[in-house]
């Protein structure tokens, strides 16, 4: 199954729109009001959601106060309704326990500690609320995820490629020698490089690739579908369209190149920080290598 068939995939799909935007017209949706997974939203779309603690849920809320499988909401042809699963702390919507209910736009719905908002179809307050999750979720300059969001992403995708096995691969990709571009042509032009290098990374990622900036000249690229050969080949598609992109910071046209480690994770038992390790240890030692190169962790 692709990552974009994966219904659990909704709010990555969200997230890899490529950051802000105008929002355009959209289906029902979910939003985090209150407690654990604050400001993160769901559409609702035409398959049942289900919201709870587990990795598969559409809506991941990590918290102990909710169940694995806390309760689903779907569109039964005429409008959208509620049901709780069996959950400890039994759903609630508008204060009152539930064990099914039709949904009405402005509903709040109580799982565990936290407090959804159920946003009709044609609501305005969606496209608000899709705003501010934008704004929470992106980096300004780049208009790509900031490190934070990327960090929970690479939580939830190491999770689920270890329970079904997958591969899972990730891309740090640095600017090489950029403390010279700053100090020649200032920061703004300094800032326009890096506007320019996201726009190539956007370009080359697929649809269930999740980029991000993770530092001030740091980027990354997570492959939730690919291994070590999809990722070095991106890699190597990035080192070498930045390689040959026409900056010209200060008006002056200057070759700017990227250096960029790769790593796996270890299908059993991988963490994060391993994994994070690995990556930047091979971009150690690309840029001990003489840089605008890609090298494979181990
Ligand atoms: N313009 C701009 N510069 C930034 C930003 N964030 C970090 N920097 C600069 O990025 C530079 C990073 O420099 P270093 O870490 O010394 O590395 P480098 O010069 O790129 O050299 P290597 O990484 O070894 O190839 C510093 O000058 C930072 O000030 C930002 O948001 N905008």
């Amino acid at each position: 199954m692709s990552a974009s068939d994966d219904p659990a995939n909704t709010t990555q799909r969200t997230m890899l729109s490529g950051g802000p935007h105008r929002p355009g017209p959209r289906a029902a949706c979910l939003v985090v009001i209150l407690g654990e997974g604050l400001g993160r939203r769901v559409d609702i779309a035409d398959s049942p959601m289900l919201v709870g603690r587990s990795q598969e849920a559409d809506l991941v809320i990590s918290h102990k106060s909710v169940s694995r499988e806390h309760c689903r909401i779907w569109f039964d042809g005429t409008g959208f309704r509620i049901r709780d699963l069996g959950a400890t702390n039994r759903t609630k919507v508008n204060d009152l326990p539930v064990d099914e209910a039709v949904l009405v736009d402005g509903d709040h719905i109580v799982v565990g500690e936290s407090l959804l908002k159920f946003i009709g179809q044609t609501s305005v307050e969606a496209s608000y609320h899709e705003e501010i999750y934008q704004l929470a979720t992106h980096d300004a300059l780049s208009e790509l995820c900031n490190r934070r969001h990327f960090m929970e992403i690479l939580d939830r995708e190491i999770a689920r490629a270890q329970r079904h096995q997958r591969e899972l691969a990730l891309c740090i990709v640095d600017v090489d020698l950029f403390k010279p571009v700053n100090d020649t042509y200032g920061h703004i032009a300094g800032d326009e490089v890096l506007r320019h290098i996201a726009a190539i990374i956007r370009e080359h990622v697929r649809g269930e690739d999740i980029a991000a900036r993770i530092g001030g000249e740091e980027f990354a690229v997570l492959l939730p579908e690919g291994g070590l050969a999809a990722a070095r080949v991106l890699a190597e598609r990035l080192r070498g369209s930045v390689a040959e992109a026409a900056f010209a910071p200060g008006g002056i046209p200057r070759r700017i190149t990227v250096s960029v480690g790769v790593a796996a994770l270890q299908v059993t038992g991988g963490t994060r920080s391993q994994l994070l390790a690995a990556a930047d240890a091979a971009l150690y030692r690309a840029k001990h290598g003489g840089r605008n190169q890609v090298c494979i962790g181990s």
